[in-house]
């Protein structure tokens, strides 16, 4: 069948649901062109199915289709933010990386690869699915970009800076240890958000502050509330080239059932969304949105929760574009 487009700008975006009832076709992210659609793309959707990493439950790597799947029903104006995302960057979904499951550091090469081969043409990413294991070879890419240390907020239930599991160092418990050692990091400027539960030790939390990293918990969330913690991670991460890291179980288990390690009192996914959207004007680079497992899901609560959070992420990137696009033609960028 033939596809109709909403087009805006020289952009092509998303499958007119007008036109083609949303529930039709194949998925793509938010019924988005493919990238062999568009001639160039700003911004790179791809998929890493991958969660040989995992401590837990398995099924990250089918995370990718599954919030393909729960993104039929984005439309193209995000009122929240006043912004038509798909009208100022040309977004394309790049498909998935075809990562090897039975070897967790050809895995890593493989990722790091097909991330820097996704932006030498100085496009960004967004990737969808896996376990957090894949964060550790996206910061590669991405500093090796930025051309320094990049800053990250991560947001997670987990700190994920813990040493070894089974003596394995590369998995989804370890990522931004491994990343500290590397040097990718910008430590002046890391903070997780949203962390809780328990931990195997109280060495845990002191091992992450030595690492650099600022922490507001989930409970930090709710007595502050969301405008004073936005207010404390732009202090800290100020114009630093900036990678974003969501592990959905950030959200509270009734906000994302879909996940392989889930952790009681966690935040909203309106939480997460404001705290998202609170970050407009900050130098983004990068970001990744892992631990969604589709098994454990029910109604694709954690696929939409997954496929909006997607959505305010793509809307950060389409912001960073309307102000640069508005400052270069000399009207005023607010
Ligand atoms: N979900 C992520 N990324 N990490 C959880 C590791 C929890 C553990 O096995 O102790
Ligand atoms: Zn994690
Ligand atoms: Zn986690």
């Amino acid at each position: 069948m033939k596809e109709i487009r909403i087009e805006a700008n020289g952009k092509l975006g998303p499958i007119n649901a007008a036109e083609i009832p949303r529930y039709a076709g194949a998925a793509t992210y938010a019924r988005l062109p493919r990238l062999d659609q568009v001639e160039q793309a700003d911004l790179k959707i791809v998929g890493v199915p991958f969660d040989t990493g995992v401590s837990y439950r398995p099924g990250a790597r089918f995370g990718a289709n599954h919030i393909r799947e729960s993104s039929r029903l984005i439309r193209p104006y995000n009122p929240a933010v006043d912004l038509s995302p798909f009208e100022h960057i040309q977004v394309a979904d790049a498909g998935d990386m075809a990562v090897n499951p039975f070897n967790i550091n050809e895995a890593i090469e493989t990722i790091q690869q097909n991330a820097l081969d996704l932006t030498a043409d100085g496009s960004k990413l967004l990737t969808l699915g896996g376990d957090h294991t894949i964060a550790l070879p996206l910061l590669r890419a991405a500093s090796e970009r930025a051309g320094e240390p990049v800053a990250m907020l991560h947001f997670d239930a987990h700190l994920d800076t813990w040493d070894t599991y089974f003596g394995a160092e590369y998995t989804h418990g370890t990522p931004f240890r491994r990343a500290v050692e590397e040097g990718i990091l910008d430590t002046e400027a890391i903070s997780h958000v949203g962390t809780r539960g328990p931990l195997y030790g109280k060495r845990d939390l002191e091992d992450d502050r030595r690492f650099g990293f600022g922490i507001i918990t989930s409970s930090d969330v709710y007595y502050q509330g969301v405008a004073e913690v936005v207010d404390k991670l732009r202090q800290r991460i100020g114009n630093r080239p900036l990678y974003i890291s969501i592990d959905i179980d950030v959200l509270d288990p009734a906000h994302a059932p879909g996940t392989g390690t889930p952790e009681a009192g966690g935040i909203t996914s309106r939480e997460l969304l404001e705290i998202i959207r609170g970050l407009r004007g900050m130098n983004l680079v990068g970001a990744d949105l892992v631990e969604v497992a589709p098994a454990y899901d029910h109604a694709e609560i954690t696929g939409v929760a997954g496929s909006h959070v997607a959505y305010d992420l793509i809307s950060l990137f389409a912001d960073q574009a309307r102000v640069a696009a508005e400052s270069a033609s000399g009207t005023s960028a607010e």
